[in-house]
């Protein structure tokens, strides 16, 4: 028995939170085994009467076929009740584990949605979890019942004759597993054929979408990475067909083998005179059927198997620890400022990303981030929303450590709009309204007009009803921060976090967003990482950071340009590179 199957029940226990549910569809399970079990085992007895026309065992041939008509039904009332126990218990299982997925996300640091289990989220609540659901459906209950029928059959082969008995206990292991090693070597090929084939699917839609760039580089006909991965896909295949192979020839072969040695030894039993003919005919038919039950047991312990990695990704999502953080919100001394103190940080490669990171943003001020590319700007924003807990030191909003507020305090301080804006798939108002849904229509107005979005609407056939589609696909990248811009005035957050928010505008809509951010200082404090000289000129402060993540420098842009230094190169290179005269 693998390891899938002694983890199952006690696993499913722990995540349906009741066991007495699933202990049902273990009692049922059982009660059908032994049912089934004895009908097999009945055989015997009421093939010999029959054939002999005498009685066996006190019955004679009506009374065993009244037992054999009486297990039927009984064997398929308590069919019927596993199968419907399982399937409920399965329901309740999805039900349950879908909850227990939603109310943990909403607790896991935002950082843990980088990892790529996070990405298999969708997957994870759609088809993983019905696969988990008919694991009790389809493969536990059979599992249990077999099993049990095996154990009644074996027990009760003794009681007719220990020679049988024994015959058929030396039998089962090898039977066993000749079907196991043939069900692995089964799953090895498809284990080696299945990257390939990914691979190759991969590599064919690429080479479809990127036709344009092939064709320009002239590499169209001669796509090398197409021809490796049907190259390695034939290998695969080639491979997966010689496993097959040799699995068929062990699970058909093999397998076989034990049952026409255990006809073998009852037909040496009948021959010798110790066993009737009729007995030793009617034991190859028990034979033959307690073998399938035995392939039952282990075709339904290799798809417990198969189906292990979509419970262990389950059981991380809900074992994951969510962020520790205080019960109740923490009174801020100093409400709309941010302060980090020596702050260190790694992502989980532990590579240092920030390093002895020290500055200030005073309430309602403007402090930009500016350095070269990759030098940590959007980490420190992430840091602040705690995405991430610091490695050293302290981020604070609002004068309280961000680790000593309660999600709800924090994201009530915050307003982000990050490079990668995403809406939901709902209407544009929707969209906006998210950020205060108490917002009267003349605030909301306000702010969308600030933002740039009325002109957006005015042109949409729907107007504020239309849907942005998932992600925002339907608007551009542009409009989709709009949006975001719009959502945060609407907010009024007392600190907005910007991250290249005005990067992705065309020239003519940057006016929006430069009167929005505007706007915003009026309120808010503000912390962004600009490239757009003119916001960093206007910001209250500037922090130069630099590749390594330090801090170089931090002033105005005035100070800063006196300094010469980085900042200045930095400038001077922009300016020159935008036409600027200063
Ligand atoms: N989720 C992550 N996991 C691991 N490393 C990351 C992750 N996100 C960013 N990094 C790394 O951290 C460093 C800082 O990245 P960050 O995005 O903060 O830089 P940045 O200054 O904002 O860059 P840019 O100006 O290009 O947006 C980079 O080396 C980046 O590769």
């Amino acid at each position: 028995m693998n390891m899938a199957v002694m983890n199952f029940i006690p696993r499913c226990r722990r995540m349906l939170g009741d066991g007495t549910i699933l202990n049902r569809v273990i009692v049922f399970s059982t009660i059908y085994g032994l049912f089934e079990g004895v009908s097999i085992f009945a055989l015997l007895p009421a093939i010999t009467s029959l054939v002999t026309g005498q009685p066996v065992l006190g019955l004679g041939v009506t009374g065993w076929i009244v037992v054999l008509a009486c297990l039927a039904v009984l064997g398929g009332v308590a069919n019927y009740f596993q199968l419907s126990r399982g399937y409920s218990v399965a329901m309740f299982f999805i039900r349950v584990a879908h909850d227990m997925i939603g109310n943990r996300v909403a607790t896991l640091p935002l950082g843990w949605f980088n990892k790529p289990l996070a990405g298999k989220l969708s997957r994870m609540v759609s088809t993983e979890l019905m696969m988990a659901g008919e694991i009790i459906a389809h493969f536990v209950s059979p599992f249990i019942s077999n099993l049990v029928v095996s154990l009644v059959v074996l027990v009760l082969t003794y009681t007719w004759d220990v020679r049988l008995g024994i015959t058929l206990t030396v039998a089962t292991p090898f039977f066993l597993l000749f079907v196991a090693l043939s069900t692995k070597l089964n799953k090895k090929a498809k284990d080696i054929s299945e990257p390939a084939e990914v691979e190759l699917s991969n590599r064919i839609v690429e080479f479809a979408h990127c036709q344009a760039a092939l064709r320009s580089c002239g590499r169209s006909a001669n796509y090398s990475e197409l021809t490796t991965a049907n190259r390695e896909w034939l290998r695969a295949k080639r491979k997966e067909l010689w496993l097959n192979l040799a699995g068929n020839v062990v699970g058909n072969s093999f397998s076989q083998g034990i049952v026409v040695t255990l006809m073998f030894m009852s037909a040496q039993f009948a021959v010798g005179g110790t066993l009737q003919p009729v007995e030793a005919i009617a034991f190859i038919g028990l034979c033959l059927r307690y073998t399938q039950v035995l392939t039952g047991i282990t075709d339904t312990a290799a798809a417990l198997e198969d189906r292990r990695p979509v419970l262990d990704a389950i059981d991380e999502v809900v074992t994951a620890k969510p962020l520790p953080e205080p019960d109740t919100a923490t009174p801020e001394p100093t409400p709309g400022t941010i302060s980090l103190d020596h702050v260190a940080f790694s992502y989980e490669d532990g590579t240092p990303v920030l390093r002895d990171i020290t500055f200030a943003v005073p309430a309602k001020t403007m402090v930009a981030l500016v350095g070269p590319s990759g030098c940590g700007k959007t980490t420190i924003a992430r840091l602040i929303s705690r995405f991430y807990d610091v490695t050293a030191g302290s981020v604070k909003v609002g004068g309280v450590d961000v680790r000593e507020q309660t999600t709800k305090q924090l994201m009530a301080s915050l307003s982000m709009v990050f490079q990668d804006v995403y809406l939901f798939d709902d209407t544009l108002e929707a969209n906006i309204r998210i950020g205060r849904e108490d917002a009267t229509m003349a605030e909301f107005h306000e702010a969308a007009r600030l933002a740039g979005v009325t002109e957006i609407v005015n042109r949409l056939p729907r107007g504020w009803d239309t849907p942005v589609g998932e992600g925002g696909r339907a608007l551009s990248g542009g409009e989709r921060q709009r949006v975001a811009i719009a959502r945060a005035l609407l907010k009024q957050a007392p600190i907005v976090l910007l991250d290249e928010a005005t990067s992705a505008l065309d020239p003519e809509n940057e006016e929006n967003v430069v009167a929005a951010v505007d706007k915003l200082r009026e309120t808010a404090t503000i912390l962004v990482i600009a490239h757009k000289l003119d916001t960093i000129r206007k910001a209250d402060a500037i922090v130069q950071l630099r590749a390594d993540g330090t801090v170089e420098d931090i002033g105005t842009h005035e100070e800063l340009f006196a300094r010469g230094g980085t900042y200045r190169s930095f400038w001077d290179h922009r300016a020159a590179a935008q036409g600027w005269q200063l």
